[in-house]
């Protein structure tokens, strides 16, 4: 008996208007670090975004992620201080002239969001000898960021707004949450609903840096094949200007 037999489904375009609802979650999500209400997430709002995560592709299937979700406010308060001294230490790195303009920007919400998530990655999740991780381990890594890109992307459908607050040292997030040596914490995320929130990123908003023209990040037959009047680069300059970027 062929196990794929009746397995396939079909697989063209969506509908016009299914299409626009998937680059409207893509061109108007935002990483929100400010507008976020105090209404707590339902469980089977947040229970939708977080079955989009676990559908997000992962190498040889593996579904190396975890997902801590976190309502203590005494743990949030503990990963906040964690922020605020990895914070500090930041500043010091930046050129003298960039440290009041860093200082001036808001970072995260881990107390404001009424739920936070911190998501891992157990590299042990499918044995030593993992199907397509055998050249690359750090694999299993970018299996569970394609979790978190879909949960941001299912989080912006469902009105929830998503910040992620990378600026913690990762080895006393794991000693807070009690996360195993062996598993990396990949994601630390703060959700809550959001009523309004930026049209273009804050901190493009806030002149930090700008989203970079498609001739700065495409390249033809190779790293480095600059192609100016090539007609892709000239349909993804229209096509920005379309999402508005
Ligand atoms: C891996 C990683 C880590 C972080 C981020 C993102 C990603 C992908 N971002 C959010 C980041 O600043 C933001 O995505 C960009 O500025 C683009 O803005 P939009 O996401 O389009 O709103 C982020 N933002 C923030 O305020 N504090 C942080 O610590 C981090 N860390």
């Amino acid at each position: 008996m062929d196990p794929t037999k009746g397995a396939l489904q079909p697989s063209g375009p969506f509908l016009p208007a299914e299409r626009e609802a998937v680059y409207r979650a893509i061109f108007t999500r935002r990483d929100v670090r400010s507008q976020f209400s105090p209404q707590p997430v339902p469980d089977d709002v947040l229970a939708r975004i977080l079955t989009a995560g676990h559908h997000a592709p992962s190498v040889g299937f593996m579904q190396p992620w975890s997902f801590l979700v976190l309502h203590c406010l005494d743990t949030r308060h503990k990963v906040r201080a964690l922020f605020e001294e990895a914070n500090a230490e930041a500043v010091a790195m930046f050129p003298p002239e960039k440290q009041a303009h860093y200082r001036s920007l808001k970072l995260e919400g881990i107390v404001d969001a009424p739920v936070n998530l911190c998501i891992t990655c157990d590299p042990d999740r499918a044995g030593p000898v993992v199907l397509g991780r055998t050249h690359d381990m750090a694999m299993d890594r970018y299996s569970t960021v394609c979790a978190v890109q879909n949960i941001w992307l299912a989080a912006r459908a469902e009105g929830v707004g998503v910040g992620w607050v990378s600026i913690v040292d990762p080895i006393r997030l794991r000693q807070v949450l009690g996360i195993p040596e062996r598993v990396i914490p990949v994601a630390y995320l703060c959700l809550g609903y959001v009523h309004e929130a930026y049209a273009r990123p804050e901190l493009e908003v806030k002149g930090w840096r700008r989203r970079l023209p498609p001739e700065d990040i495409l390249s033809f037959d190779g790293w480095g094949g600059q192609r100016p009047d090539h007609p892709l680069l000239v349909a993804m300059r229209a096509a920005m200007g379309e999402a508005g970027s």
